[in-house]
């Protein structure tokens, strides 16, 4: 590489903690990877336009490339990438940092929005099942209690992570029941919810749902039961490339997370995988619900279109880079 083109220190950092999923969820991931290029625009020392533009593309490039899955990500650095705009360096830096200002406000503001659809759904005295921790069922969680409707929920754990128990701390800190369950036990307590409320890392042109691990099993059993499927996330984990034909990777991550080598020895060293993700087929979502308003998954396509046209180049992958 170019020994002009430096990607920042906090850039790499912001990269690590990615992929470490010390920062983690779509819309946090979204986040954090447009403010590292808000910095790296900011830190920037590049003294041509050329190299500007490259070290931005190279940073972009070592934020994507930590975890596959989320589209929230690559549909964050390529809504900053295009921004940036200009002839002079000076011009670029503005540019870019007010693209990434933008996309931040943007994701806020559409979490609160979506916020208030979801809370719609949400009847007082209703009761939820979730599954994993997603900042989007959250929000129509908080809109509902915030409207005085009374909730109570039943968490899942979700392994191998726990990442249950945040669910079930923040629904805490909003005054909501939780009644924690392990994840095998859903099926069992799907007839006492109202609603199973999920959060998605990415949505497929087919309306197919692409979320943490277990959720196809959950939406199956919740179809099953009767039980009303919702999906809360906003517009940028709709996935461009699924509109050409593409598919979403889904992340294998390290079996350390599910057992230690010890633990294994100890049961014959079996082959372990450990996939974050699974594919819920649209048949068995009832909504989406998405700053945008409520949409069934089969119709979700339309949106796509009309948010992306026929655009779905990854403008860090642009020639010469
Ligand atoms: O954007 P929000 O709704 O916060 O989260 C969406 C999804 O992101 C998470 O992935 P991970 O924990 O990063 O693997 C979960 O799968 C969660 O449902």
């Amino acid at each position: 590489m170019d020994p002009h083109i430096r990607v920042r220190p906090e850039v790499r950092r912001v990269a690590d903690d990615i992929g470490t999923m010390e920062i983690r969820g779509a819309a946090k991931i979204a986040d954090a990877a447009a403010s590292a290029l808000r910095t790296q625009a900011v830190e920037s020392e590049a003294e041509t336009p050329e190299t500007f533009r490259a070290e931005l593309r190279a940073a972009a490039r070592a934020l994507h490339d930590t975890r596959p899955t989320a589209v929230s990500l690559p549909n964050a650095l390529r809504y900053v990438l295009h921004g940036m705009e200009g002839a002079t360096v000076e011009d670029l830096r503005s540019n870019t940092v007010a693209a990434a200002d933008r996309f931040c406000d943007r994701l806020e503001r559409s979490q609160t929005d979506l916020g208030a659809v979801g809370a719609n759904r949400l009847k007082d005295g209703d009761r939820i099942m979730t599954h994993c921790h997603s900042t989007a069922v959250l929000a129509c969680v908080e809109a509902a209690v915030e409207q005085g409707k009374e909730l109570t929920a039943i968490v899942k754990e979700t392994r191998p992570r726990n990442q249950g128990h945040i669910t079930a701390e923040r629904l805490h800190e909003l005054g909501v029941p939780v009644t924690l369950i392990v994840d095998s036990a859903a099926r069992r307590y799907l007839n006492d919810v109202d609603h199973v409320m999920v959060g998605a890392d990415s949505i497929a042109a087919d309306g197919s749902v692409i979320n943490k691990i277990g959720t196809s099993g959950l939406a199956v059993n919740a179809r099953d039961r009767g039980t009303p499927v919702v999906v809360a996330a906003q517009t940028f984990k709709l996935h461009p490339g699924t509109l050409t034909g593409q598919s979403v990777d889904i992340e294998m991550r390290d079996e350390s997370e599910i057992i230690s080598p010890e633990e294994k020895a100890a049961i014959g060293d079996p082959t372990v995988v450990n996939p974050a993700f699974d594919v819920t087929p649209p048949r068995y979502i009832d909504a989406i619900v998405t700053e945008r308003g409520q949409f069934p998954p089969e119709s979700i396509v339309m949106l796509m279109r009309e948010l992306f046209g026929e655009q779905t180049t990854e403008p860090w992958l642009e020639s010469g880079q």
